[in-house]
């Protein structure tokens, strides 16, 4: 049985006042209207880590960070290591997001150093893969992100994979879920071929404006076993609608 996983990714925002204020107004709804079984993680940014992980102490909310370095420690001048995020209290850590891989340089290479090293803290990595516009226009997504496994992804891995494609992240403009429903098969035949058995059971994820309008038709996709939502990951009651459009299976 797969454990559906909603992720919630606040990217560049959040204070210590409205963070706060986020995070009650989820837990209330989630208290109000459980979603039976799903897995609810937020990804505020590291300067809220520390002040949001006593307020989701024994919640149904797990906390997740950005992003981290895949040494130990060291001298790596505004990193932060995994164990760094364990000791807060910080379970999931999302790797390789494409707003990473563009504003810092960060390579398959990179993150699955990233991988590796957030799984022996006791993370569980959230990868992300997925193509430019270009790389669709021109018939290359599949290469891409075939690619993008391949490189991505460390022996034995066993996080989560997002598939997140670059042109839907924060256009309005989400995938199709006749497209996500191909992707993700796609995703899947190379997860088996790269991984074998446990590469059936390892979890895709949507991302790239998912929202309250979409959530239910791109949730429904059999294969798709949760959602990286991002902008709406900021409205409570937005998140929490897409936390409830989760299928029971
Ligand atoms: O990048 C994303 C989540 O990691 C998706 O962002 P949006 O949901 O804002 O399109």
């Amino acid at each position: 049985m797969t454990t559906p996983i909603i992720v919630g990714n606040w990217k560049m925002n959040g204070l210590s006042a409205d963070s706060a204020d986020r995070v009650k107004a989820l837990l209330a709804g989630l208290a109000s209207q459980r979603a039976t079984g799903t897995e609810v993680v937020i990804c505020p940014p590291f300067t809220q880590l520390a002040l949001l992980a006593p307020q989701l102490k024994g919640s149904p909310v797990a906390l997740g960070a950005q992003n981290c370095h895949m040494d130990e420690k060291g001298a790596h001048t505004g990193d932060i290591a995994p164990g760094m995020l364990t000791d807060l209290g910080v379970t999931h850590v999302i790797l390789g997001h494409s707003e990473r891989r563009r504003d810092h340089g960060e390579v398959d290479e990179t993150v699955r150093e990233k991988a590796v090293s957030a799984a022996k803290a006791g993370l569980t990595p959230v990868v992300c893969i997925g193509e430019t516009e270009d790389q669709r226009q021109s018939g290359e997504a599949q290469d891409a992100i075939g690619w993008q496994i391949k490189g991505s992804l460390p022996d034995g891995f066993a996080g989560v994979v997002a598939y997140e494609p670059i042109w839907a992240i924060g256009t309005g403009l989400a995938a199709t879920p006749d497209d996500i429903r191909t992707t993700v098969a796609f995703i899947r035949a190379e997860l088996v071929r790269q991984f074998g058995e446990s590469g059936k059971t390892l979890r895709i994820l949507y991302g790239g404006s998912v929202d309250a309008g979409n959530a239910a038709s791109i949730l429904a996709i059999p294969d798709v076993a949760g959602a990286l939502v991002g902008g709406a990951s900021l409205k409570p009651d937005v998140f929490l609608s897409i936390v409830h459009a989760v299928p029971a299976r």
